[in-house]
């Protein structure tokens, strides 16, 4: 799929909204790639774009070499929006069944079930199941016409941290066939635990691109703030001095422990260890956490996105 420089504004009471605002993207086929970004963000506008729901103002979204419309047409996409279609008075294997009938190479139905972890209600009707055996029966819906992509609007939003679980583990055992899934999220941990590709969105912008691990770094790098933070029993001649440190941003005392809130780690504990003030020692790492709300924070966060994608194959879907 490609987006380029894509652009969807919305007309409402209080002015115009760009709900995406020039979007470059690229996913190449096999990605497993998480949107994330807060309420409003941009994500289901942005996934609206590329199944066809909606067209961009200005810019192009091509999906599997041709128009959303088309590509969607051509049963080559599954997708599990946000809202479901009223659920029918079917068992979990009619359905299923029915839905793969309509595409024109779907997957064996036991096969679906088994994929989407369904197997052992199928034969149950699909207005009795539970909040999160509805969302794997969602998913295998989405999944039963083999689709070459998946797109998952906030999956789990409404799951509880087991059906949650539940719902990824049938997701992994999908994304292992080499299937390729875009999904969305405000879950950190959901993005981090699930996509080997993190795109995160803020006020219908990219802000960052890359793993985990790249967004740690794009926000150290991007945003002082969370370069990390390094703590130490308070030194005998006290806090004197510890902001003049190598990177240090910020000192605070509590409890007869220094905190540094630092840009750079590494030199603020070597210069510390150089003093022989290392007593109790701890260094702390930006947590996904940090990162992201550094990076989706109202004020600094409109420089170019870091692309942490090398490695991946180069077919686009
Ligand atoms: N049909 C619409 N009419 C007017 N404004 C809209 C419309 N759809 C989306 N918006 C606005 O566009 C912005 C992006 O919305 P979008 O639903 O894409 O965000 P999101 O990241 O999916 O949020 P959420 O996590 O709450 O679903 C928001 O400010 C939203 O209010």
């Amino acid at each position: 799929m490609v987006f380029t420089a894509a652009v969807k504004t919305f007309g409402t009471p209080g002015g115009t909204v760009r709900a995406v605002d020039g979007i470059d993207l690229t996913v190449e086929r096999g990605e497993t790639v998480a949107l994330l970004g807060r309420n409003g963000a941009g994500k289901s506008t942005t996934i609206g774009l590329l199944l066809g729901l909606d067209t961009p103002d200005s810019g192009t979204v091509r999906l599997l070499g041709r128009d959303p419309e088309a590509a969607v047409r051509a049963g080559l996409v599954g997708a599990m929006l946000q809202e479901g279609r009223p659920i029918p008075r079917v068992t979990v294997r009619e359905l299923v069944a029915f839905v793969a009938s309509t595409y024109p190479r779907p997957l064996p139905v036991a096969e679906a079930l088994a994929l989407a972890g369904v197997s052992a209600y199928a034969d149950r009707r699909v207005d009795k199941l539970s909040g999160g055996q509805t969302q794997r029966v969602r998913f295998a819906v989405a999944l039963a016409g083999d689709p070459e992509l998946i797109v998952l609007d906030e999956p789990t939003a409404a799951l509880d941290v087991e059906a949650r679980r539940a719902f990824w583990e049938s997701m992994r055992s999908y994304t292992r066939r080499g299937n390729t899934v875009l999904f969305s999220t405000h879950y950190l941990e959901e993005a981090d635990e699930n996509a080997d590709r993190i795109v995160v969105l803020d006020r219908g912008r990219i802000v960052a691109d890359g793993s985990g691990e790249t967004i740690r770094h794009a926000a150290a790098e991007r945003n002082t703030a969370a370069g990390g933070q390094v703590s130490v029993d308070l030194p005998d001649d006290g806090a004197q001095g510890l902001e003049l440190l190598p990177g240090v941003l910020g000192v605070e005392v509590r409890g007869g422990r220094a905190l540094l809130r630092t840009e750079d780690p590494d030199a603020t504990v070597v210069e510390l260890a150089r003093r022989g003030a290392v007593r109790g020692i701890e260094v702390g790492r930006v947590t996904l956490e940090d990162a992201f709300l550094s990076l989706t924070s109202p004020s600094p966060s409109t420089s170019p996105s870091p692309d942490g994608r090398a490695g991946h194959p180069k077919e686009t879907v």
